[in-house]
Parts: structure tokens; C-alpha cells; sequence
């Protein structure tokens, strides 16, 4: 077994439990329990076996973690699989562990509700950026956080993440790389943070919510060209948004944003315009680097009259965040925002985290401290 750290051998490795006790991977033995499909979701029912070497009884509470196969073109799935006896080596002592691969999309939003109505710990993301998204979707439901059902008093159900993704770019706001080992480290130390969650109304009270960037015209239409090319790793986000400036026409957007009510303004030949509550996006841009997902605000960048060429030229802006003293490219602090195509051309893309949403926003939100993440 391969270590992603240190490239070693797993079990020569020692095992420091969350209980400041040191062991090796072979003093557990397990079964975890895989599910593939939505139909075959098992009950994941609690574990009564008893903590030996404790006076008390107690009760193993589940960690899940959500897989997408084919995220990065397929590595996630590869790399899952090297990781997994490692994983449950370091993990089961405190906890079950649960695994299920994703089926396809959105196939994750129900794995994740299921799991906190069964009263999990953690529901752990992994995957890019795609896979996260839909399992902080599944902590809400109808408009409302999803409660557990299980009736004596536990904690919140936590999010976490692997960052295995193509871009994983909500990972980079809190500086984690694609590292399995060090993700696994911050599950077994269990610490928690409160999180904001941007929440997207459409016209028919449909919501749709965002832990990192939000994003309108060229930069969401990029998105989409950019899923056609993941091969390329993260050259593909460069490619998409080149491919998206062939056929794209800067827009005239009317916005309203609101700390304490703002009026409605008028944006004139609109690039893009991109609602943080982190900072990166597009495999590294530091689109919006102002935004943090603990401070009960989002940071809307707005970028106008961009040509393609403009794109080339201030690219290295756009990743190492300096973009922000160009003469057109705004940015601002707010609560909510809403926006209206008064271009008369239509066509406008918009996105949730890469997301492909199909019609423009009645209003996005900020919603403060929404989700416990392991951190
Ligand atoms: N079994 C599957 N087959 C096809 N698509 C899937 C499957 N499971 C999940 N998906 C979809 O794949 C999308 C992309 O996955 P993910 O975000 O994990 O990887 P990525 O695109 O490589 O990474 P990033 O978004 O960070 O660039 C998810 O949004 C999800 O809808």
C-alpha cells in the first residue's frame, strides 16, 4: 500500500488515535459496507458493538464518505482505492465506516440525506469540487437544514472533504491540497468549524446552495466547455473559457446588491460576474479573494468589458488574485444580490459551484455559519 504523504508503506506506519492512544493497523478488523446504487442504500444502522479497554459503553457513530468513481477523469476512483485500508486502519477504531460510489449525478444529494437522517458524524466528500457541492446539497431539503431522526441527542452531522477533484478549489481556500493522508488526519482529529452556505432562489421557491463560487456569464460558460476537456487537469478551465469567448457578447446586467438594502444599479457590458463565499475557483483563480467562508458575507467580483485577449493578458491576475486593481473589475461585500439581463440578448449562463443551472437567479444569499465542516 502506497502512502500519498511520504510514498512509504502503510503499514510500517503508526497509528495515533484520536484518544492520544498508539497502535498499528492491525490490531482492526472491519467491514465496511459498500453501497453503489440508490436502490441497493443501505440502512445505515448503528453499530452496537462496545468500546473495549472503556468502562462505559458506547456506540460507534458512522463517518461516510461519498466517492465519485470518475471524478479527475477517473483518479478519485483509483486513488479511493489505494487509500481505503489505510483509511479504515486509522479511522474504525472511533468510528464505522461507510463508503458509497457515487451512480451518477446528483446521486450524491440523496446518499448524503439519508446518511444525516440516520444520524452520521460526518459525511465526507470525495471527489472535486462537483461532488462536494451536491453533498452540501444534501444537507438541505425543501429550503430547510435536514435533521437527524435518530432520537437520543448526538452532534450535527459534519461535512467533510478528500479533496481528489480535477480543480478542488474550495479545498484551496483553507490551503489543503490534494493530499488523502493529511484530509484523513484532519477526520481523525475531528475538529469543527462553522461554515456560510450561499443559497440560490429561482422563480418557483427552488433553491440551490453553493459553498464556494456562484458565477454568471463567460466564467459559468467556461465551466461548462471546461467539463468537456477534464483530461487536461486544470488546463481544462483555461480552454473552456477561451472556447466560451467564440461566441460571447458582454451584457448590460441590472443588479441590486444589499448589506442594508442597496438600490438597484446598472452594470454595463457585464464579463462576469462571480458570488464567493471562498476564494478560488477554475482550478486556482483566486477569483474572489476577499471571500471567507466564515465571515457571514459573500464577495461579489465583477469583471466588464473583458475581451479574450484580456483574459490572456491578465490570467496571472486572475491566479494569484491581484485582479482586483484592474479599472474594470469590481468588488464588494454583501448579503444578498440580485441580478437582471437587461441586455435584451439573452443566453446568460450561470453556475453553483459548476453546476449548470438553467435559468438566471431570482436572488442569491448568504445563509451565516449553516454547516459544521471538519476542518
Ligand atoms: N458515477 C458517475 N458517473 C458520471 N458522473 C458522475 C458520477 N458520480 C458523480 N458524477 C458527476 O461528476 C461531477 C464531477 O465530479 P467531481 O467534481 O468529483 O470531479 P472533477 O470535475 O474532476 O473535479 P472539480 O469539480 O474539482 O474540477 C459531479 O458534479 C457529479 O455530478
Amino acid at each position: 500500500m502506497a502512502c500519498f504523504n511520504c510514498g512509504g508503506n502503510y503499514q510500517n506506519h503508526q497509528i495515533v488515535t484520536t484518544l492520544g492512544r498508539t497502535t498499528t493497523s492491525s490490531m482492526f478488523i472491519l467491514k465496511p459496507m459498500v453501497f453503489t446504487l440508490r436502490s441497493e442504500l443501505q440502512p445505515m444502522a448503528p453499530d452496537h458493538s462496545q468500546t473495549f479497554g472503556s468502562s462505559s459503553y458506547s456506540r460507534k457513530r458512522d463517518l461516510v464518505f461519498i466517492v465519485n468513481p470518475l471524478g479527475a477523469n477517473g483518479r478519485t476512483g483509483k486513488e479511493w482505492k489505494k487509500l481505503v485500508p489505510y483509511l479504515r486502519s486509522r479511522l474504525s477504531k472511533e468510528y464505522n465506516i461507510r463508503e458509497s460510489l457515487t451512480s451518477g449525478p446528483f446521486h450524491a444529494i440523496d446518499i448524503t440525506r439519508e446518511a444525516i437522517r440516520e444520524g452520521a458524524e460526518a459525511v465526507i466528500a470525495v471527489g472535486g469540487d462537483g461532488t462536494l457541492h451536491e453533498v452540501v446539497n444534501g444537507f438541505f431539503w425543501a429550503g430547510k437544514p435536514v435533521a437527524n431522526q435518530i432520537k437520543e441527542p448526538t452532534n450535527s452531522t459534519a461535512l467533510g472533504v478528500i479533496p481528489l477533484g480535477t480543480g478542488s478549489d474550495f479545498a484551496r481556500t483553507f490551503g489543503w491540497k490534494n493530499d488523502p493522508c493529511e484530509a484523513i488526519e484532519r477526520v481523525a482529529r475531528g475538529l469543527r468549524t462553522r461554515i456560510d452556505v450561499g443559497v440560490i432562489s429561482g422563480e418557483i421557491d427552488e433553491h440551490h446552495y453553493f459553498i464556494n463560487v456562484a458565477d454568471i456569464h463567460l466564467s459559468a460558460k467556461a465551466g461548462f466547455y471546461a467539463s468537456r476537456y477534464k483530461r487536461f487537469g486544470n488546463l481544462c478551465y483555461v480552454i473552456g473559457a477561451l472556447q466560451a469567448f467564440m461566441s460571447h457578447h458582454n451584457q448590460d446586467l441590472r443588479i441590486k446588491v444589499s448589506v442594508n438594502e442597496g438600490e438597484w444599479e446598472t452594470c454595463p457590458q457585464v464579463t462576469a460576474l462571480c458570488i464567493g463565499n471562498a476564494k478560488y475557483f477554475g482550478g486556482g483563480m483566486k477569483i474572489t479573494p476577499n471571500a471567507d467562508p466564515r465571515n457571514g458575507k459573500l464577495e461579489v467580483v465583477i469583471l466588464q468589458n473583458f475581451k479574450w485577449y484580456d483574459f490572456l493578458l491578465k490570467m496571472h491576475k486572475l491566479y494569484n488574485g491581484t485582479h482586483l486593481t484592474e479599472k474594470n473589475v469590481s468588488s464588494r461585500s454583501i448579503l444578498s444580490i440580485e441580478v437582471e439581463d437587461i441586455s435584451g440578448i439573452g443566453g446568460v449562463y450561470i453556475q453553483s459551484d459548476g453546476e449548470h443551472l438553467g435559468f438566471l437567479p431570482k436572488k442569491i444569499c448568504v445563509l451565516p455559519a449553516a454547516i459544521e465542516m471538519i476542518y
